[in-house]
């Protein structure tokens, strides 16, 4: 099996790390610089500190080496996806692109699947997507993903191609749900982290992530997601991680939030845009998204944690 992972992020580098138990892979970084610092130390400092490199795994600059390999894993964030696409168009044509990132484009309202499709026509592709965080992938921890892929056929044989001894993958053919549950589940861990950094409790929390999935359910069924996939790895299980544990950047960046602490802009935080996209979206679709809403009032300054939480506490009684 020959594997490329293509973007040497963080989430990129775990998984070469964990594949390269399979066999040999390949690890593609965008910079000169950034590849051979890595391909000597044998170590992302950067991204992954701490996290050995194995000798199975090669780390390059060279796109096109890097895209002689049968499979690979695009891991660069989805707001940036259409331009990694873009820029590589002639060596991506045609191949099987498996896509690692979890969000919906801001300017289309599409997830990871269609703007592969819509730069790529003739491309092949699936979403690797679920509970796991990249330190406890690279650690060798053990870990279950959801492999989506429309295809059965290429669906199975990436499924056995991506499968490790610690990460165990899972199939579905519904990429619109596996696509929704990761981008939505992001800004519910923004609305989490916000009502515990705001310190108003672990009983709001859980009331936020029941809500939110009530919420995610009603905006992916509608866009033709499956319910099943919704409570499956990518959805629930995902959404269950990420608003929980203080490893999780999304969450991290609603604990800032809720302290009105300042928050790195430069780290990768998807849910951010995804909550803008998913609230002009269900607009257009006459859709109910309060959570998501009031996460877009809080990224904005419109919001204090306080006001949002009384908006939400405010909304006409209804049925569960
Ligand atoms: N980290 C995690 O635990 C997990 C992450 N994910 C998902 O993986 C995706 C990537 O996240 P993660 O790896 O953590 O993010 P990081 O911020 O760690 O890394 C992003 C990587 O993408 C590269 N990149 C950015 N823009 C481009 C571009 N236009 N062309 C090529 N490369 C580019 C960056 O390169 P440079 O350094 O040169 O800027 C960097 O290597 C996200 O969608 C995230 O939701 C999913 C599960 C777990
Ligand atoms: O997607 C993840 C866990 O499944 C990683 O979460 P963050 O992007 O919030 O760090």
């Amino acid at each position: 099996m020959n594997v490329s992972v293509l973007g040497a992020g963080a989430f990129g580098t775990a998984l070469a790390v964990s594949l390269a138990g399979n066999g040999p892979v390949t690890l593609w970084a965008r910079s000169r610089d950034q590849a051979d610092a890595m391909q000597q130390a044998r170590e992302n400092t950067g991204r992954l500190p701490g996290v050995s490199l194995p000798e199975a795994l090669k780390v390059t600059d060279d796109f096109q080496m890097a895209t002689q390999n049968r499979t690979l894993l695009l891991a660069v964030p989805m707001q940036k996806l259409r331009s990694f696409l873009n820029d590589h168009s002639d060596a991506l044509q045609g191949r099987a692109l498996v896509a690692c990132c979890k969000g919906i484009e801001l300017q289309t309202g599409l997830g990871p699947i269609a703007v592969m499709s819509d730069v790529l026509p003739d491309a092949r592709t699936a979403l690797l997507t679920g509970p796991s965080f990249a330190d406890d992938i690279a650690r060798g921890l053990p870990t279950a993903l959801t492999l989506a892929c429309a295809g059965t056929g290429l669906g199975e044989s990436l499924q056995h191609d991506l499968t490790t001894a610690n990460l165990r993958l899972y199939r579905t053919t519904d990429t619109i749900g596996a696509e929704l549950g990761g981008a939505l589940k992001n800004v519910m861990a923004i609305a989490c982290g916000t009502v515990m950094g705001a310190g108003l409790g672990d009983s709001a929390r859980a009331a936020l992530m029941t809500r939110g999935y009530a919420e995610m359910q009603r905006f992916a069924l509608a866009c033709g997601a499956q319910p099943e996939t919704l409570a499956g790895l990518s959805g629930f299980g995902d959404l269950t991680l990420t608003c929980t544990s203080d490893l999780s950047r999304n969450y991290r960046l609603g604990l800032s939030l809720g302290r009105s602490e300042a928050f790195d802009p430069s780290v990768t935080v998807e849910g951010a845009a995804t909550a803008y996209a998913v609230v002009a979206r269900a607009e257009e679709m006459a859709i109910d998204m309060p959570i998501s809403r009031c996460v877009t009032g809080l990224l904005d300054g419109a919001l204090t944690p306080d006001a949002a939480m009384a908006q939400l506490l405010a909304r006409p009684l209804k049925e569960e």
